[in-house]
């Protein structure tokens, strides 16, 4: 089968749909456990789910103790196994179903793998519990004790062995392996080796009865397996209907995805249900290979494995099942933001305290404009300095009015600077602007009406020559305040310029959460009461660089309307800096994330005004101008950036942290493959 085709399909981006299944639970009845299985994977193939995994020994149940031993029941067993394997074939499922199953002279607990209509192999299980309410080695031989990597089923001879790695064909990347419940209570997981050896999807089929506290404990296994393998895991743990003779059993369901959770299936429920997710097997393998440590671990501890080809269907073809933030630096879940912020902010201050200790500094100078990035320097240097018991007066703030400042954000600025306690001062730029215009021999300083890149740039120059020379006079240090957004875009002045400073806090902290991170500090009054209106007054002010008038109409320079929204801009350089995603893919998440303004959550405090849908075309036409501004016109300003923190995962782009790229390259293979690979519409 080929691949899907359409852009809009989730399988075409590298994603696979998974599901765990809890079936309805039918004790030492294998027909009826075999007809809940049918049921569950005819549903899962409506789904589009690729990969379906079962709990352990789902077709005889898990607590029937010595009813295991009975031949009647292994025998009607094995028959349930062909008919499934010719359900899930007509599903175009892949099922991973739990059975014990007779080899030589011993019975083992597997995981039995179905797909094409037949059994594609066989994994028994590593490490059998015999301790505390566990008794499985009365009935069970571990996998180390089979005598041979074959079992006979139904009359076919089929692969028999722990660590066996199931690889699509057909479908990059969609490469799985199981185990069984205990395995991964283990301190060395058989799933650990079967990543290295190229595995991206870990099925657990898990007979796991529930006591207090142990859900946590099997969701914190998941994420650090997840997490630890550079992985999916997928758990599925029996629920109703198993043997309440001495225990109980809540049907826990997880999907996690490099430590995340993607999805969760309702715990204690009565009916049969299954949890999916798309487990995203392209970043899987983008991530891995960023990650040198994984190829290293493969090297040293991996083993060779045995590869079972399969078939696999076409996979996913609507809407993508799994979270997805629209801000991917700002989470749309409370208490993460709240979280986020708090580490952001601190990182921020504490860069800033080390290297006032490191350098003696009492003093620092900032311009301040009443846009949103001084202020949030502003900020961090006030708690800063209240942290290490300096007097505010010793924040040198400016003020720097040009020829398109407008009386809105000056007089925020000056509010701002009052309410903060800092010591405040303005110096008229203009003076010193014509000055340099009219030296350069530029047309504006004859009254022509040029607002050209030059009449810009000697502006925000112009600032920071003053903020230098005023640094030397003062025995401080220039703090900067361009972001990560404004770097990726190459939306400052090199050099003599806003892009120049001594230490630069917000070079890490992108343009979506800087919003947040001011509204964070005014709620909780961080920085003192005083400044909580000025603060709100210039979260609401439109993003400038007013540095060109109004025109005639009274239009300010909007600088989303030149560079693309924000929100979009952000969304592309975390997918592409963090990932290196193929521009086609970006265009695809940035679509199913924005396309439907009304559905999805919204990060806390967005204002209304900003929850806005984006069509394809809308998309693709900012990415492309991103795609041209990151790879080909603004590398050379970031390989000369000045020192601040890191702060998010989605990189820093110093050319010392995260983001090494020559400042001469070109945005073509970009290019090509966003208009190769994504339609108009
Ligand atoms: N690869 C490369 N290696 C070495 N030099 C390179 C180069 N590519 C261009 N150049 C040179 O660099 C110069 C262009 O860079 P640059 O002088 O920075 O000027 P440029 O990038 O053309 O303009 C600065 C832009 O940033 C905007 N801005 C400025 C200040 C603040 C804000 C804000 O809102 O935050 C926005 C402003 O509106 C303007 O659109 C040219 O002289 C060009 O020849
Ligand atoms: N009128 C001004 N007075 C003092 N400093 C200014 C002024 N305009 C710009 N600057 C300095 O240049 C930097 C870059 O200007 P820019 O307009 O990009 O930033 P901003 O106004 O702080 O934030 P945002 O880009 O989010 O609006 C400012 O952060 C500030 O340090
Ligand atoms: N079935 C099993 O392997 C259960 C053992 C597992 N350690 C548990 O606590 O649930």
């Amino acid at each position: 089968m080929a691949s899907n085709s359409s852009f809009h399909a989730p399988s075409r981006h590298g994603f696979v749909r998974v599901a765990a299944a809890t079936p309805v639970v039918h004790i030492a009845d294998p027909a009826a456990n075999a007809e809940e299985h049918a049921r569950l994977i005819r549903q899962a193939g409506e789904k589009g789910v690729d990969l379906l995994v079962f709990p352990e020994l789902s077709l005889s149940a898990y607590a029937i103790d010595d009813l295991h031993l009975q031949a009647a029941l292994l025998d009607e067993v094995e028959r349930q196994i062909a008919r499934l394997a010719a359900v899930a074939d007509e599903a175009s499922v892949i099922a991973v179903i739990g059975a014990p199953i007779r080899n030589g002279d011993a019975l083992f607990n597997c995981a039995v793998v179905l797909g094409g209509g037949e059994v594609l192999g066989v994994v028994p299980k590593t490490y059998l519990p015999n301790y505390r309410e566990y008794y499985e080695k009365r009935w069970f031989a571990p996998a180390a004790s089979r005598s041979e990597d074959a079992v006979v089923l139904n009359g076919e001879r089929v692969d028999f062995a722990p660590g066996l790695i199931f690889e699509a064909t057909n479908r990059p990347g969609f490469v799985f392996a199981v185990e069984v419940c205990e395995d991964f209570w283990a301190p060395l997981p058989p799933s650990t080796r079967a990543a290295l050896a190229g595995a991206r999807i870990l099925c657990n089929l898990s007979a796991s009865n529930i006591v207090i506290g142990k859900a946590d404990e099997r969701a914190l296994l998941c994420a650090s397996q997840s997490a630890r393998t550079l992985s999916a895991y997928v758990f599925a743990a029996s629920g109703w209907g198993e043997s309440t003779t001495d225990l109980a059993w809540d049907g826990q369901a997880t999907i996690h995805e490099l430590g995340a959770r993607l999805a969760e299936g309702e715990r204690f429920a009565m009916h049969s249900h299954l949890t999916v997710a798309d487990v995203d097997v392209d970043r899987i393998g983008l991530d891995r290979l960023r990650n040198g440590t994984f190829a290293d671990c493969a090297r040293i501890e991996g083993e060779a494995a045995t590869v079972v080809p399969f078939e696999a269907g076409e996979g996913p073809a609507d809407a993508l099942i799994r979270p997805l933030d629209r801000f991917p630096f700002v989470p749309d879940d409370a208490a993460r933001l709240d979280q986020d912020c708090f580490e952001a902010f601190n990182i921020q201050v504490q860069g800033l305290m080390r290297r006032m200790t490191a350098t003696g500094s009492k003093t620092l100078v900032i311009g301040v404009s009443g846009g949103l990035d001084s202020t949030q320097a502003l900020l961090v240097a006030c708690r800063a300095f209240d942290r290490l018991e300096l007097p505010r007066t010793g924040i040198l703030a400016f003020t720097m009015p040009g020829f398109a400042t407008s009386e809105g954000t000056k007089s925020n600025a000056w509010k701002l600077m009052t309410a903060l306690g800092v010591t405040g001062a303005e110096i008229d730029i203009r003076p010193a602007a014509e000055q340099m215009l009219r030296d350069i021999g530029h047309a504006f300083a004859n009254g022509e009406p040029v607002h050209d890149i030059t009449f810009e740039n000697v502006q925000a120059g112009l600032r920071t020559d003053y903020l230098f020379r005023l640094a030397n006079q003062n025995h401080g240090f220039v703090l900067g305040t361009g972001d990560l957004s404004e770097l990726a875009l190459g939306w400052c002045t090199y050099g003599v310029g806003d892009h120049m400073s001594h230490y630069n806090v917000n070079g890490g902290v992108a343009k979506t959460l800087i919003q947040h991170l001011i509204r964070w500090v005014a709620e909780r009054g961080l920085v003192g009461e005083a400044a909580t209106p000025t603060l709100h007054a210039i979260l609401a002010t439109e993003i400038s660089p007013e540095l060109v008038p109004a025109g005639a109409d009274g239009a300010i320079q909007s600088t989303q309307s030149i560079v693309g929204p924000y929100a979009l801009n952000d969304f592309f350089l975390f997918y592409i800096s963090r990932f290196g995603f193929k521009p086609s893919k970006v265009a695809f998440l940035a679509h199913q994330a924005w396309g439907d303004a009304a559905t999805g959550r919204w990060p806390v405090g967005l204002p209304q005004g900003e929850r806005v849908a984006y069509d394809l075309p809308t998309i693709k036409g900012w990415l492309r101008k991103f795609l041209i501004r990151f790879f080909q016109t603004s590398q050379f300003k970031r390989s000369a950036v000045p020192n601040g923190p890191k702060v998010v995962t989605g990189g820093s782009l110093s050319p010392r942290g995260d983001w090494r790229a020559p400042s001469d390259s070109s945005a073509r293979v970009w290019l090509d493959e966003l208009d190769a690979n994504t339609p108009e519409s």
